[in-house]
């Protein structure tokens, strides 16, 4: 029998445990409802982005992922705001570095945060740097290399083709593996040269690199922070090709310093990045009084960076794009009378403005599957406050990043007319389109203004935008344009599966999926 002593002790006991339950639960409850919406993230990213987009109606919002807080600024004055902030306060170059880990993904390079502390990206404003390597000498080269890569384009897709398998008697090709191919040997050809191109075990290694480097670094971000350490050192055991790119790269790199000593007439001209990166960095080098620059293993780094930034993004741009085509066949009587009439003058001009129809086709493609649902990401590297355009306050703490929502953007009837429509000729200029109308499913364009898949601006943020925008956003528009005028011109294309699903998300990234695609070489073109 309990006492009134005992009986008083006891309800004060369930009282306590209830007050504490009450106390430690409902918190760690929210937490734990909070840590498991993050976690959503990993694989639900752009719809949280998109749902959180419609819900704030143009102000600014906060989406959680897994790894960091994200806020969202989609408002012209807003981004403005995220572009003219100090480098020191939002980096770009901090959150490149958390994405990719390259002190263990790409033969421990040392990447700094700040702009200027080294020749990545900032020593552009002095002259240097692989952001000028990439923007001007890459985009220069372009009439140079152009009609090489278009021969080889259209001698490797035909033997690719030939591979294939047969499915249900049909000879189908996995287009996201084909077109990953492609765009490693243009892009091997253009940013290492020849020579490279022609060696196997680098080109395979390079291409493994990113396969490797992508899943190396996702599997070390997904673990706690002070475990990321630990496993850091332990995933790129298997990581082996990073150690080939880089093993083949320094003494090549190294050569090419030593010939910068001789005097210019002795000097041979190469036109590659690995020249373009030297060039940029020992003028700058130079400027300072030390010769020599940033040094080859910093310049093979860079090499590896710019590499790494190459591939996968164009890759998924151009599987989308011929995907498209299979789905909206309409389309292709009107760009094979412009891919006819002017393909060989855009190879042999170096245009990336070329092809206009064929432009406007692509950016529309990559309007409605862009390979990311965001954009512009800047980490904070202390703590941040802005007010937004509605004079509300916006405080960052150190490692919270702030971005732009691209694909909400790309979806949005602020901007777009009728955006969940595929419309293909919707950034041609009218004139272009006027003078296809017999064979355009369009004569008129469906905005205001035409635009360029490479514009960069408040509305369309596919490359980024402000001094940090893609310095590769030209040769990239250059070589889409390469690769699927050639399957145009030459091939009619059909998903085996026009309903299949094209893409699944990881974090905010659309990564395609495979989609069988059957090829049929045309008679006349
Ligand atoms: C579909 C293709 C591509 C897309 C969508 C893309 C997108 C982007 C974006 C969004 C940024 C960051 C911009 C910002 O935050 O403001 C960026 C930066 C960069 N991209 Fe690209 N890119 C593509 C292709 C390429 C190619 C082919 C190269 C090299 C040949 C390249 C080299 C770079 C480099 C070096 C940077 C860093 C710029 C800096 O340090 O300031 N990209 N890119």
């Amino acid at each position: 029998m309990l006492s009134p002593d005992n009986h008083g002790s006891v309800l004060t006991t369930i009282a306590l445990v209830w007050f504490s339950i009450l106390l430690i639960g409902l918190p760690t409850a929210k937490w734990i409802q909070q840590r498991w919406k993050a976690w959503g993230y990993l694989f639900g990213g752009p719809s949280m982005i998109q749902e959180a987009f419609t819900k704030a109606n143009g102000k600014p919002f906060e989406v959680i992922s897994q790894e960091t807080r994200h806020i969202f600024v989609s408002s012209a004055t807003d981004i403005k705001q995220l572009l003219s902030s100090p480098s020191d306060d939002l980096s770009f170059y901090a959150a490149a570095r958390y994405l990719a880990q390259p002190q263990y993904t790409m033969h421990n390079f040392n990447w700094l945060d700040q702009e200027g502390v080294t020749a990545i990206g900032k020593a552009k404003s002095e002259g240097g740097g692989f952001t000028r390597a990439v923007r001007v000498c890459l985009t220069n080269n372009l009439s140079r290399v152009l009609p090489e890569l278009g021969a080889m384009v259209e001698k490797e897709v035909k033997k690719m083709l030939h591979e294939h398998k047969m499915i249900d008697s049909l000879r189908t090709s996995p287009i996201h593996e084909m077109i990953t191919r492609l765009v490693v040997l243009c892009n091997i050809r253009a940013i290492f040269g020849a020579e490279l191109a022609k060696n196997e075990v680098f080109v395979k290694a390079a291409q493994s690199y990113i396969e490797q480097t992508i899943l190396g670094s996702e599997a070390i971000r997904i673990m706690p922070h002070w475990f990321q350490p630990v496993i850091g050192r332990i995933v790129p055991r298997w990581m082996t090709a990073q150690h080939v790119v880089y093993s083949t790269l320094l003494p090549i790199v190294q050569a090419r310093l030593k010939e910068r000593e001789l005097p210019l007439a002795e000097q041979t001209q190469h036109a590659d990045c690995i020249q373009w990166v030297v060039d940029c960095s020992t003028s700058l080098g130079q400027q300072k009084g030390q010769y020599g620059g940033i040094g080859a293993e910093r310049a093979v780094h860079e090499l590896m960076a710019i590499w790494f930034g190459s591939v996968h993004a164009v890759a998924a741009v151009v599987t989308f794009a011929v995907e498209d085509l299979c789905l909206h066949p309409e389309y292709i009587a009107p760009l094979r009378q412009e891919i006819n009439a002017h393909f060989e003058g855009f190879k042999i001009a170096g245009q990336p403005s070329g092809l206009p129809l064929l432009d406007s086709f692509i950016k529309e493609s990559a309007r409605l599957a862009p390979n990311e649902a965001l954009s512009t990401r800047r980490a904070a590297l202390k703590s941040f406050s802005f007010t937004d355009s509605s004079n509300n306050n916006w405080h960052l703490a150190k490692g919270d990043w702030i971005c732009t929502p691209l694909w909400a953007m790309n979806m949005s009837d602020k901007i777009y007319t009728d955006p969940e429509q595929f419309d293909g000729f919707r950034f041609a200029p009218p004139e272009v389109l006027r003078a296809i109308s017999e064979s355009s499913p369009k004569t008129k364009p469906a905005q205001s203004k035409p635009g360029k898949i490479y514009d960069t601006d408040f509305e369309w943020l596919m490359f980024g935008i402000g001094k940090q925008a893609c310095p590769g956003r030209f040769y990239a528009t250059a070589t889409f344009k390469l690769i699927i005028a050639t399957i145009v011109r030459k091939y009619d294309v059909r998903m085996v599966e026009p309903g299949a699903k094209r893409w699944w998300t990881m974090e905010s990234a659309l990564v395609p999926r495979e989609v069988g695609v059957v090829f049929t070489e045309r008679e006349v073109y």
